[in-house]
């Protein structure tokens, strides 16, 4: 049994007067444990709303998405959101921010204040518990909500266009750092992004969907040496990046 099960899913939005637009058509993917998955494709192929239904924040038409074997109905913490636009609370700071799903699960402020520490330190923000969000940098808030998210111990992290706000050197950077999050946590992350360069550096394996809207084109095993050694220079990134590139008819945004 695959950690993640999505079956037969189909997505159509329907409004009265207009002809239905299928957003996902059968779509069937498995995931496993600690896997770091990519979407990409043309704008509007779908991966936002596929994202949205793991998530539980939109209603598939038909199928139905397994974890570990359970039907997922609705949002949940066990599946934590990266947007972004941060939605950080800004009346809050980062130790409370980061601290707000457990306070909302009924823990007490020692071991909630405790294990947002813990975070804080994944995501290496020591030293910046007491600011406010609007006193950080677009890299750092990205990451008080990375660690926010994982304060929930979620099963699975969705991130969608995490860094798509940040400027190149920051994005970058926080690339880097995400990777170095997920060796540290090993949390299983399907990640949404536009960029086919960022796909490929971070995966272990990148999902294509396709030119007809809402279809996996093809899945992409993306076999790179493992964490901080991935090095876009390496002749297999450039040949695996080409490749997909070239996959995408549409045209990219960006990549
Ligand atoms: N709430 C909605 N109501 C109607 N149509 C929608 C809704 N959400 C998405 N769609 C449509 O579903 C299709 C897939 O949208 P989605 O946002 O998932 O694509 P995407 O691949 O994430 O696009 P982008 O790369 O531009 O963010 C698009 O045609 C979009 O217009």
């Amino acid at each position: 049994m695959a950690f993640l099960s999505v079956k037969n899913l189909n997505k159509k939005f329907s409004k009265e007067g207009v002809k239905p637009l299928t957003a996902l058509d059968s779509i069937n993917l498995d995931i496993e444990k600690e896997e770091f998955i990519s979407l990409v494709g043309p704008s509007g192929c779908g991966k936002t709303t596929l994202l949205r239904i793991i998530a539980g924040l939109e209603e598939p038409t038909s199928g139905e998405i397994l974890l570990e074997g359970n039907k997922i109905q609705g949002p949940d913490p066990e599946r934590g959101m990266v947007f972004q636009e941060y939605s950080l609370f800004p009346w809050l700071n980062i130790i409370d921010n980061i601290a707000f799903g457990p306070e909302m699960k009924g823990i007490g402020k020692e071991e909630r204040r405790e294990r947002a520490a813990e975070y804080i330190d994944i995501v290496n923000l020591e030293g910046f518990e007491n600011s406010y969000p609007h006193e950080l940098s677009g890299g750092m808030r990205q990451r008080v909500a990375i660690a926010r998210a994982l304060a929930n111990a979620p099963k699975l992290l969705l991130m969608d266009e995490p860094f798509g706000a940040l400027d190149a050197q920051t994005r970058n950077r926080m690339q880097h750092e995400l990777l170095d999050i997920h060796e540290k946590t090993r949390k299983t992350v399907i990640f949404v992004t536009h960029s086919v360069d960022e796909a490929v550096f971070l995966s272990d394996r990148v999902v294509i969907l396709g030119t007809r809207p809402g279809r996996i084109r093809e899945i992409v095993e993306i076999d790179l040496p493992e964490g901080k050694k991935r090095e876009r220079t390496d002749p297999e990134f450039i040949r695996l990046r080409k490749y997909i590139l070239s996959q995408i008819s549409d045209n990219p945004q960006e990549h």
